[in-house]
C-alpha cells in the first residue's frame, strides 16, 4: 500500500501538549463515569502518547481488562493522534488489535501511537501498548485505518445538535463549522 508522508498540520498542538477531551460524553476520553478516561499527550513528530488506567469497571475475566475495551482504548488513542495532528475529522474504518499479554486491573496501559501515512482520505496509524511504563512489557499492538469525513457525517448520522455538542466540549481550537 503506497502512502504519502504525514504532514502534521501547522496549527496542531506541539510536543508536550496535553490533549483536551474531544467530547465530554466520549466513552474513551470524556467524563463518562465508567469510561476509559484516557489522557493523551503530543510527542515528537507524528506521535501521541496515551494512558489508560484499568479499573474494576473495565473487567472481562476476573481481574483482567476486557479485550473489547482494550480495543476501544486503541481506537481512542489512534483517533486522537489522527484528529489532533492532522486536523482532519476522520472515523475508524478498520481497527486490528493483537493481544499479546493480559492486562490486569490496577495497571496502567501506556499507548504510543504514530500516524504512519496518508492516501487521499485514508489515514493509517499504529500503536503499541505497554504495561505500567513506556518501557514496560509489550501487551498489545494495534493498526487502524481512519477515513476522513465531512461534518455532515456527524450531523446526518449522529445527534442533530452534534456540532453544538462538540463545540461545547472542545476548547475552540478546531474549526468544526460546516
Ligand atoms: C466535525 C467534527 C470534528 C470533530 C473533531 C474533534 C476533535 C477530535 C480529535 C480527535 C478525537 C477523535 C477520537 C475518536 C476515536 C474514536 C473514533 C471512532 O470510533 S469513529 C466510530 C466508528 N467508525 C464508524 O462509525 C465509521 C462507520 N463507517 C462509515 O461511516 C463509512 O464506512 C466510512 C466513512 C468509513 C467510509 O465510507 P465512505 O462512503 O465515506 O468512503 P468509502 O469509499 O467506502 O471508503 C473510503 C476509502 O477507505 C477504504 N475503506 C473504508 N473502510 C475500509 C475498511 N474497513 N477496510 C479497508 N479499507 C476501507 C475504501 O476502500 C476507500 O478506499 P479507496 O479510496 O477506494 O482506495
Amino acid at each position: 500500500m503506497a502512502t504519502d508522508p504525514v504532514e502534521v498540520h501547522p496549527d496542531a498542538p506541539g510536543p508536550g501538549t496535553k490533549l483536551p477531551m474531544h467530547y465530554v460524553e466520549c466513552f474513551g476520553c470524556g467524563e463518562v463515569e465508567s469510561g476509559l478516561h484516557i489522557q493523551s499527550t503530543v510527542g515528537e513528530q507524528q506521535r501521541v502518547f496515551s494512558q489508560f488506567k484499568v479499573t474494576e469497571a473495565h473487567q472481562g475475566a476476573p481481574g483482567l481488562a476486557h479485550g473489547g475495551l482494550l480495543a476501544c482504548a486503541f481506537d481512542e488513542a489512534l483517533g486522537a493522534a489522527v484528529g489532533n495532528l492532522l486536523h482532519r475529522p476522520a472515523v475508524t474504518g478498520k481497527l486490528e488489535t493483537d493481544f499479546l499479554r493480559p492486562v490486569p486491573v490496577g495497571s496502567t496501559l501506556f499507548i504510543a501511537t504514530i500516524v504512519d501515512g496518508v492516501a487521499g482520505r485514508k489515514i493509517y496509524a499504529s500503536a503499541e501498548g505497554r504495561l505500567d511504563g513506556e518501557d514496560g512489557p509489550l501487551a498489545l499492538r494495534a493498526r487502524g485505518l481512519f477515513v476522513q469525513v465531512g461534518v455532515e457525517h456527524f450531523t446526518k448520522h449522529g445527534h442533530p445538535d452534534a456540532l453544538e455538542k462538540l463545540r461545547r466540549s472542545h476548547e475552540g481550537d478546531w474549526d468544526i463549522n460546516p
